[in-house]
């Protein structure tokens, strides 16, 4: 018997290879990495006890918890496959056809809108002002605002430094700025369990970085401790950014 090789099957063996990167690269950042190795394991030892011994008994267990596993798999990663669906549909040409097709503008802040953001940053790092700002695009942050106080401003340099002083009631948590403006402040993020986070960054740099692995938002951060301004974009960081550096990060078309 001869074992044709066609394109398809390249193709095949490409998809294949892709989408186990894929999820190697989500598992790694999520901090899951040892469930990954731990599913290969499980699947390589279900190949050759089902397919190369063909150990029926125990084969036929491994079926059924292979399709119960499945949907385990599937309640456990849900942040994780969220975020999988997200990066493919926001990918900047498959948002760009669905909004050809829908016939949607791109809800984007203009270059006017993220300058007060850069200096309202810039002078809260000079007076060590902790801050945490979420910039909303593609993917609606819902949850997110209902945790907070609606604020619906427009994008306010001084309004932002206010938000952020010490004594202000709105201190804690983070603003939401979307759609051109300053939607709500005190808003709760979902923090992140990513074991690789460096232990100086506290739970500010943790609760940008939970939000940029849900979402395709950014999240600056200002250090209360450093003054240091860093933005966790796509489940990762950028740190200690300039104002230049800031505002190319925050323009860039992606
Ligand atoms: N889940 C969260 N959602 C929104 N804001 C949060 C969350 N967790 C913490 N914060 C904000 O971060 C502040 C605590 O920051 P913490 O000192 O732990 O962080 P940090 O990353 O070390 O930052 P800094 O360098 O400013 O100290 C809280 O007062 C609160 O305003």
């Amino acid at each position: 018997m001869f074992f044709e090789f066609g394109i398809k099957d390249f193709i095949d063996i490409l998809l294949v290879a892709f989408l186990l990167y894929y999820t190697y690269k989500l598992m790694k950042a999520s901090g899951s990495i040892n469930i990954f190795t731990g599913i290969l394991v499980f699947i390589l030892i279900w190949l050759v006890v089902s397919q190369v011994l063909e150990m029926r008994l125990l084969g036929s267990i491994f079926d059924k918890l292979v399709s119960v596993g499945v949907l385990a798999l599937i309640v456990l990663f849900q942040d994780e496959i969220r975020r999988f669906l997200l990066t493919l549909g926001s990918h900047q040409r498959a948002s760009g056809l669905v909004r050809f097709l829908t016939g949607n503008k791109k809800e984007s802040l203009e270059h006017d809108d993220i300058m007060p953001i850069v200096m309202a940053c810039i002078s809260m790092s000079k007076q060590r002002v902790g801050a945490l700002i979420v910039m909303e695009h593609n993917l609606p942050l819902d949850e997110v605002l209902q945790s907070g106080e609606v604020i619906n401003a427009d994008v306010n340099q001084r309004l932002l430094e206010n938000i952020f002083f010490k004594n202000s009631p709105l201190h804690d948590g983070a603003v939401v700025i979307g759609k051109g403006r300053i939607r709500a402040a005190g808003c709760i993020l979902p923090v992140s369990h990513n074991l690789d986070i460096p232990k100086e960054l506290g739970l500010r740099h943790r609760a940008a970085m939970g939000i940029s692995q849900q979402s395709d938002a950014h999240a600056i951060i200002v250090s209360e401790e450093t003054g240091a301004i860093s933005v966790a974009y796509r489940g990762q960081f950028y740190l200690r950014l300039s104002a230049e550096e800031l505002e190319s990060l925050l323009t860039k078309d992606e």
